[in-house]
């Protein structure tokens, strides 16, 4: 089947057609038009397939908060054709068995490349290293490992975990949090925690880590990710890396890309994340660094939980967000929209770099002849009031539910095929429903 998509503003730039012939990009002039499938892409801004190098698909074990099906619903839907599954699962990603069912689960829906990711440690206990070498040789052929939910605390595991990671040109991506600054944490410790009072979460619990860790990797030779980056310090700390030559790369979230911790205000579990948000200088500190480079990508840290364990007392309520059918509604208003970024720059912090972190082929030469058909059609001048109805995966965490945001995915081609139309998954059955 050959697919034709007229008049699309390509990265937001050029207005021309594209086509998609055999799960590939093709020349437009090559086809036959009259057998082609058309599809009206006037006004819709063309973007490759997005990558999510953090995502929690809570499979195996977590199946009531989200599967890998319906993971791959919100995906779809948030214009994702390749995430990270993140290792703490239970059980943990930590052997090639499960690692290989996470990846054949997604082979199975086909919705979305799934890349597992690998446990640094057995069990996420930060006590003695995976055997990561066994997991990137399995048929998922593992390119990230994290510990993340937990940090990897001790120095000489994760010097030795970049070691290995190294000899695998693999990357570890740190959760940067440690542990002793942290106890009994709920939100960013300043004077809104003080008031409200809630544990604090220092900004130096971050930084130093990430300092550590830039001076391990640079010791090592290897590849180092930051997960999740909510401080300006932990910006200024990722930047000096850079500039000594360190191979350090770093994600922000989209809920900290745009929201405060005034929201917790309210004793809210739904504000309630890992690490916290934080306040609004940080905010903008993490916007100017997305937009100078600094921080290399935007990455969801989707987090679905089951309703019981957000409706708990704030004290008592699980950390995360479910973010992949928001993120790039909420990149758009919080770069775009800023004149921070334009869709150039949000294909490159949404697609080409996460895909180039984790080492997934593809995502090189976004929308170009001979790729992989992974494209995004978005209305970029849609607004909507983000409902239930709007979240395709199987939990509702959202910060965004009754929050307006601009743009809407419109459809969505994976490897040529399509799973969304006119806003629309086209949904796979959920084998783990039945489970
Ligand atoms: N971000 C969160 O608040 N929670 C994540 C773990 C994590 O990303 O640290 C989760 O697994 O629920
Ligand atoms: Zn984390
Ligand atoms: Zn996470």
């Amino acid at each position: 089947m050959t697919t034709l998509l007229t008049g699309a503003r390509v990265l937001g730039g050029e207005v021309r057609d594209l086509a998609i012939h055999d799960g590939a990009l093709v020349d437009p002039a090559s086809i036959d038009r009259d057998a082609a499938e058309v599809v009206d892409a006037a006004g819709l801004v063309a973007l490759p397939g997005l990558v999510d190098l953090h995502t929690h698909l809570r499979q195996p074990g977590g199946e009531q908060a989200e599967t890998v099906a319906s993971g791959l619903r919100a995906a779809a839907a948030g214009g994702f054709t390749c995430v990270f599954a993140m290792a703490n699962t239970t059980p943990v990603a930590d052997t090639p068995a499960v690692v290989e069912q996470v990846h054949r689960l997604g082979l199975e829906s086909g919705l979305a490349t799934v890349r597992p990711i690998g446990a640094v440690t057995v069990g996420l206990r930060g006590e003695r290293l995976a055997d990561m070498l066994m997991l990137h040789r399995s048929a998922a052929g593992v390119t990230v490992f994290s510990d993340d939910g937990h940090c990897v605390a001790d120095a000489e595991l994760m010097r030795r975990a970049l070691e290995h990671a190294a000899s695998m040109d693999a990357v570890v991506a740190q959760h940067a949090q440690e542990p002793s600054l942290t106890r009994g944490a709920q939100m960013h410790e300043g004077a809104l925690s003080a008031e409200l009072g809630l544990a604090g979460w220092p900004a130096v619990a971050e930084a130093a880590v990430v300092a550590r860790d830039a001076l391990l990797a640079e010791l090592a030779g290897a590849r180092l990710h930051v997960c999740h980056v909510s401080t300006a310090q932990t910006v200024e700390v990722v930047r000096a890396a850079k500039a000594r030559g360190v191979r350090i790369t770093a994600e922000v979230t989209p809920h900290h890309l745009l929201l405060t911790e005034e929201l917790v205000r309210g004793y809210d579990g739904r504000y309630k994340v890992n690490p916290p948000l934080r306040p609004e200088a940080d905010v903008l500190a993490l916007r100017e660094a997305l937009a100078d480079g600094t921080i290399d990508i935007v990455a969801t840290d989707h987090a679905p939980h089951a309703p019981e364990a957000k409706q708990a007392a704030f004290a008592e309520a699980a950390f995360g967000m479910v973010g992949l059918e928001t993120a790039l509604g909420v990149v758009q208003q919080s770069m775009v929209e800023t004149g921070l970024l334009d869709w150039a720059g949000i294909a490159r912090v949404l697609s080409t770099a996460p895909a180039a972190i984790g080492r997934e082929p593809g995502y090189d030469a976004p929308l170009e002849v001979g790729s992989p058909a992974h494209v995004v059609l978005v209305d970029p001048a849609a607004r909507r009031t983000i409902e239930v109805g709007h979240l395709r995966g199987r939990s509702a965490n959202s910060p965004f539910l009754g929050v307006e945001l601009p743009g809407e995915v419109r459809h969505v081609w994976h490897a040529g095929r399509r799973t969304v139309r006119d806003g629309a998954v086209l949904a796979a059955p959920d084998a783990g429903e039945a489970a």
